[in-house]
């Protein structure tokens, strides 16, 4: 079997084209962790108006040169003030409340003390002191937010500042998601006899896709039976945009996915890349929607989930890019295993601002060990030029936190 060397293969999935205009417009409330669909400018500054942003007195700053100034009255924080005030007076403004016109600098309570309907400057303050400038924040015209940012909560009190309603956001883009292989058993099914194996590949992968802003359809199992198969793969296809099924894309007499995806009608950009783990996978296109077979070992599917499926939500969202990957140092020898590019799951460390990787209890096996995902891992990419590489080397790394 021919394998696609692994650059090839992510620039092949990057020349897919991706249906990623599509939008809906979503309650402010209801858009965290949805991906925005337009940039958001703001329509005036912040603050619109030179603003208090303490209690006590609008002043001349010219004035507090120990003279007392009479008190023209009270400014509370949203009247819309209109007096402006001369030398030798000030208003009673508090913290948010517009700054009178004439005022360039406010004066605490603390550092004055009234008489009389004056005040009397106890310590003086910089000119400016306590009033946020028009436009300290942003001006009007800025680009706040752009398009393609998932929503957190920084996004979301900006919009709501700025006062948007509703938002246009990217539609989640449809995946389905399916396990195959007659050994494996679903959540909460009985087992009949120990050499079966529960299903993680497609609750890993599911939760992997939401997390990344998909919709996820959950199809559960379905045995190793060509027909099954082909069923289930076609009402999936019906209605996902995205079909991501794990096992039975390898050279077993039972690997039946392999053979139905093409039977579909699906067209098969590539099958088989030479990376460690996953080098099975297939990628097939349909139309608009795309066919993911990824192998069936759990780190194989999820590692493959990451590379292939990932990329492709991303861009039906509008997102630059899937993942981050960092550049880290290895804190040890690392022993290359195979030819292929490798992803090895690690633990990341930030120490003073550097990335550093470590693989304190992970194990070295099969492809079926994804528990070395737990905690704060990482996958460690080391190309197919690479060796063995030994401690201090310089490696890039896809952190598996924030998709
Ligand atoms: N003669 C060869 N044998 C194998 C090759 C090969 O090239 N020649 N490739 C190996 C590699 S590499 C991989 S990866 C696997 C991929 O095989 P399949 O995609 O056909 O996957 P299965 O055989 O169906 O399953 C592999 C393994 O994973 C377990 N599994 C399957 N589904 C799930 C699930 N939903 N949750 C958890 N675990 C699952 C399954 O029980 C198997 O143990 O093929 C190698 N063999
Ligand atoms: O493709 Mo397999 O995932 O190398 O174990």
């Amino acid at each position: 079997m021919s394998l696609l060397p692994y650059e090839i293969s992510q620039k092949m999935l990057d020349m897919l084209h991706v249906n990623a205009s599509r939008n809906e417009n979503v309650p402010l409330s209801c858009s965290l962790g949805r991906v925005l669909a337009e940039d958001i400018v703001a329509e005036h500054s912040d603050p619109q108006f030179p603003t208090a942003s303490m209690d006590g007195y609008a002043v001349m700053h010219s004035d507090l040169d120990g003279r007392s100034i009479t008190i023209l009255g009270d400014n509370p924080a949203g009247s819309y003030e209109q007096r402006t005030i001369n030398s030798g007076e000030c208003i009673k403004t508090f913290t948010g409340s517009k700054m009178p016109g004439g005022a360039d600098t406010l004066i605490q309570i603390e550092n004055v003390t009234v008489e009389d309907g004056k005040i009397i400057i106890n310590e003086s303050v910089p000119k400016g002191s306590s009033v946020r400038p028009i436009g300290e924040g942003y001006r009007a015209g800025d680009v706040l937010i752009k398009k393609g940012t998932k929503i957190g909560f920084a996004q979301i009190g900006v919009m709501a500042a700025l006062n948007h309603v509703m938002v246009k956001v990217a539609l989640k883009p449809r995946v389905a998601v399916i396990s195959t292989g007659s050994e494996i058993l679903d959540l909460g099914a009985n087992s009949s006899n120990p050499a079966q194996i529960r299903s993680s590949n497609n609750y890993t992968l599911a939760a992997l896709f939401e997390q990344s802003g998909a919709e996820v359809i959950q199809l559960g199992t379905v045995g190793d039976d060509r027909d099954s198969i082909m069923h289930i793969f076609q009402n999936a296809l019906s209605c996902a945009d995205i079909v991501v099924s794990t096992g039975g894309v390898s050279v077993g007499d039972y690997d039946f996915v392999k053979d139905v995806i093409p039977g579909l009608g699906a067209e098969v950009v590539f099958k088989g890349v030479a990376i460690k783990p996953g080098r099975h996978v297939l990628v097939a296109k349909k139309e608009q929607k795309f066919v993911l077979g990824l192998p069936g070992f759990a780190y194989s599917s999820t590692v493959t989930g990451i590379l292939y499926a990932l990329p492709l939500i991303a861009k039906m969202l509008g997102r630059e890019r899937a993942y981050n990957i960092v550049e880290a140092e290895l804190s040890e020898d690392f022993k290359k295993r195979s030819s292929f590019t490798e992803f090895t799951a690690c633990n990341v460390e930030i120490v003073k601002g550097r990335y550093f990787v470590n693989f304190k209890d992970k194990k070295v096996g099969s492809s079926a060990i994804l528990t070395n995902m737990l905690d704060s891992s990482a996958l460690m990419i080391t190309g197919e030029e690479d060796g063995n590489l030994l401690k201090e080397t310089r490696v890039n790394v896809i952190l598996l936190e924030n998709f």
